[in-house]
């Protein structure tokens, strides 16, 4: 399980900061994808950073924190924070990065990648006993054995995406985090590769979260789904209320932008730009967007309301 309280990220820049993530509350539960949806910029990416705690300069956590919860080699409850979280990688959390390409090492075969990764964080095994595990797990999740004897560019972008989500799930972490696992591949590739991360999910019994900009892709996969806006969660949900019984405004623009079977009529983007997360308005961030705002919402920031059974938004029109 995975726990974020109120957790607030920030980049450092020369003139300031830039808020990509403030006060982030919820928590993954065992064995469901949870799926994270919003804009480009909105903070997808950086919140999925601030869970595996990879913080590196110039990004940093101001506020909150992040638990990892698992257990110990005799089954006794663990608990990482951030800080340690780095501890469990690849043998509880994994981080299946977005852009397959550039994060596997071009000059070396996918086999030595596997290797160097798994020595690194699970102890150095008989390399022979290693290879045939690797073999074995590779023909689980249907992928030709050969793609270890391959470079990263010789295979498609598709392969690629399946080898590394492969690696990422190879020690069974009990969390996976995947960034974009579809975008930049084609319809049909896409489809292989969300099968592939739901069998994957089955096997394990773990808990997967995916952050996507396509609402297509969480509709697919996801159990419960968070939605982000200007590096704030405005709604969380079961993927089904959220897309049948949005609350949020923007969740309820985002859900009706999608185009449906049998529907012509002509579909809208959402009108106007997010707000700087240099200098974020108060009130809600959605305010100068948003058809329905009033005096309150661009002065006063929405607490956060329960709509539903673990439905949860934050807006004044629910109040
Ligand atoms: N290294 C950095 N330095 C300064 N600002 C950054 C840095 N990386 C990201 N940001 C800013 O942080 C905000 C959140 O970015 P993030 O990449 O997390 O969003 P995202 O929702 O994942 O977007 P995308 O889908 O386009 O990747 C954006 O305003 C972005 O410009």
């Amino acid at each position: 399980m995975l726990k974020l309280n109120q957790v607030s990220a920030r980049y450092n820049i020369l003139t300031g900061y830039v808020k990509a993530v403030d006060k982030v509350d919820f928590e993954v539960r065992r064995n469901e994808i949870f799926g994270i949806a919003g804009e480009s910029g909105c903070g997808k990416s950086t919140l999925l950073k601030v869970m595996y705690d990879l913080i590196d300069y110039p990004l940093e956590i101001s506020s909150g924190s992040v638990e990892v919860h698992t257990t110990g080699k005799k089954g006794e409850p663990v608990v990482y924070r951030n800080g340690e979280i780095h501890k469990s990688w690849w043998k509880d959390i994994s981080y299946v990065p977005q852009g397959a390409m550039h994060v596997m090492n071009p000059v070396t075969r996918v086999k030595h990648q596997f290797f160097d990764t798994i020595s690194k964080f699970h102890g150095v095994k008989d390399k022979r006993t290693l290879e045939h595990e690797i073999v074995a797990y590779l023909k689980e999740l249907d992928l030709p054995p050969d793609v270890l004897k391959a470079y990263p560019h010789q295979l498609s972008g598709g392969m690629r995406q399946r080898v590394l989500i492969a690696l990422a799930t190879f020690l069974h972490p009990s969390i996976v985090l995947a960034d974009e696992p579809t975008t930049a591949l084609d319809v049909v590739v896409q489809r292989g590769i969300l099968t592939m991360l739901s069998q994957v999910q089955r096997k394990l019994q773990n808990s997967m979260v995916i952050v996507s900009h396509d609402m297509g892709v969480h509709y697919q996969i996801t159990n419960r789904m968070g939605i982000m806006y200007a590096g704030q969660l405005i709604e969380v949900g079961p993927t089904e209320q959220i897309f049948h019984a949005p609350q949020h405004p923007y969740t309820k623009m985002l859900i009706h932008a999608l185009p449906k079977i049998g529907d012509n009529s002509q579909k809208e983007g959402i009108p106007g730009t997010p707000p700087s997360l240099k200098n974020p308005p108060s009130g809600c961030r959605f305010a100068a967007r948003c058809p329905h705002a009033t005096d309150v919402c661009r002065i006063v920031e929405p607490e956060r309301v329960t709509v539903g059974e673990g439905h949860d938004a934050s807006c004044h029109l629910l109040l």
